[in-house]
């Protein structure tokens, strides 16, 4: 059998592309068309030591350059990912089934940005001077050592580059394992760091699931670990990277709210619902899937939102003109399928979509329910799809402790035209990332990740560089030194 867009092999370690046919076999699926297009290998013992291997060795010389020099390659790797994004949209398209229109401006071209920015502060990470009278100490910042990176399914290569420009800026090497559903784009991110000029090992990718992540977290050589992915991932690797003292940083699910206020800007309200909840097909960590609406304004809001939703141009995601695909894996649509039945069991109006399309590849229609409540399994759950749940309120406290109700705290919105309940409100929503009259803006200058069970530490921004550095401090004593005895 022929694959359309089957790599040169199933990993790239140290420098290469690395095969091991005595790894399982991983077929990669189109979700348009759930046609088998490429056939990779789940990497064995020997190829995980391999990576780990190679990523030791790299890492002594890589901390050793000056960081600008650091920031060379991340800046030169940032210009061939610019320089090739449509054909790694492409790729991406085909292998999650997001919407060419999506991935040409979201997905590589972020990962570019992250590449861009820590390449630029490479050369800027420093310690600091501590007068301590006539002493003094001072503070040298140092890298962790080894990183692994775990992707989830739903921005491969975004995830990928997020987790390796702030890790490799700072002097790390790191072995990344993307998400056995969407493996393909993060090999062509560690043939770019190469082709700019990283050293042999600096970056490797290695495939496979559940089992090959539990292998390199475990393996002594590791110093940290980052994942993108659910919450009960997210307990047992971290709960597995505390027995070795690794560094974690954990960026996890959520069941965001979005808080509509009466006074809100309708059509832009509803298209940050929208933005929100259908965008990717709902497969986004941040989606404020939980659409609090002021009571006055529901009725409006429904009407505006499903004659907007009629409008989506579901089919086929590399026709530039579809603005809405397939979900990632049959096995997604499944679990979503699954949560809409459950709404419909509960109670809840279903006021648009809900099916499966009738045609090839993993189609769900964008779904909304209203009449939900607060109790119901689909206001309380990720369900990582295209279902938005409306709620309704009336007061603004009442909003708020019901939007925090949750265990969850990734991400949370609000849309008024009062400037000062926007601010209030987004000071005492419990979330990692709030918007106000927007929604889900991920740019690399600012901080990202979650609060309560959606995680711990933070991408993007300078505060990336905490959780990819350590402090080492040199305490100097200028005096004789004064012993009791
Ligand atoms: N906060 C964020 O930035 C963010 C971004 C994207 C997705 N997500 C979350 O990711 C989830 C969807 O992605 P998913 O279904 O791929 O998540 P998942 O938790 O099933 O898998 C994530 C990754 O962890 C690996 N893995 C699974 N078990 C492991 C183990 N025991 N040890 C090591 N690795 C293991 C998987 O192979 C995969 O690569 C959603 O919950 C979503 O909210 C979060
Ligand atoms: C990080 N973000 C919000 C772009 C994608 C998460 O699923």
């Amino acid at each position: 059998m022929t694959h359309p867009i089957q790599p040169p092999a199933s990993h790239f370690v140290d420098g290469d592309w690395l095969e091991d046919t005595a790894g399982d076999p991983l077929p990669v699926i189109d979700p348009a068309t759930g046609a088998e297009i490429a056939r990779l290998h789940l990497a064995t013992p020997a190829v995980v030591d391999k990576a780990l291997a190679a990523a030791a060795r790299a890492q002594r010389d890589w901390s050793a350059l000056p960081g600008r020099e650091r920031g060379r390659v991340l800046t030169r790797a940032a210009a061939l990912m610019r320089e090739r994004n449509r054909a790694l949209s492409e790729l991406e398209t085909r292998d999650t089934g997001k919407p060419l229109q999506e991935t040409l401006v979201a997905d590589a071209a972020s990962g570019a940005d992250a590449l861009e920015y820590f390449g630029g502060m490479a050369g800027t990470l420093t310690g600091e001077h501590i007068p301590l009278g006539e002493n003094w100490a001072y503070t040298i910042r140092e890298p962790l050592g080894v990183c692994v990176g775990i992707g989830a399914w739903n921005y491969p290569i975004q995830i990928a580059s997020w987790k390796a420009a702030p890790a490799l800026a700072c002097g790390n090497s790191m072995v990344f394992k993307p998400s056995e559903t969407t493996p393909l784009s993060a090999l062509q991110l560690a043939a770019i760091l190469a082709e700019a000029g990283a050293p042999p090992g600096l970056f490797n990718v290695i495939q496979g699931a559940g089992e090959v992540g539990a292998r390199l977290i475990t393996d002594h050589r590791v110093a940290k670990v980052s994942l993108t992915g659910s919450v009960p991932t997210g307990r047992t690797v971290a709960a597995t990277a505390a027995e070795g003292m690794k560094h974690v940083t954990m960026e996890l699910g959520g069941k965001s709210p979005l808080l509509i206020f009466e006074d809100a800007d309708l059509e832009d309200a509803v298209g940050g619902a929208i933005l929100g909840n259908f965008y990717s097909s709902g497969q986004i960590c941040t989606n404020g899937t939980r659409v609090f609406v002021q009571r006055p304004l529901l009725e409006p809001f429904l009407t505006r939102l499903t004659e907007r939703l009629a409008r989506a141009v579901i089919g086929d995601p590399m026709d530039e003109a579809t603005n809405f695909g397939p979900m990632a894996s049959e096995a997604q649509l499944r679990i979503v399928e699954g949560y809409i039945a459950k709404g419909l069991e509960e109670g809840a109006r279903l006021v648009i979509g809900g099916r499966r399309l009738g045609r090839p590849g993993f189609f769900l229609e964008p779904t909304v329910f209203a009449d939900v409540t607060d109790d119901m399994t689909i206001a309380r759950e990720e369900i990582f799809g295209p279902v938005m749940a409306v709620l309704a309120f009336d007061t603004e406290e009442e909003a708020l402790s019901r939007a925090n109700a949750t265990p969850f705290g990734l991400a949370a919105g609000v849309f008024t035209r009062d400037i000062a309940r926007a601010h209030r409100v987004a000071a005492r929503l419990e979330a990692g990332s709030c918007y106000v009259n927007s929604y889900n803006d991920a740019p690399v200058e600012a901080p990202f990740g979650g609060a309560k069970l959606s995680g711990v530490g933070r991408e993007n921004g300078r505060a990336a560089i905490e959780h990819y550095s350590q402090l080492k401090t040199v305490y100097v004593r200028m005096g004789p030194v004064e012993a009791p005895f």
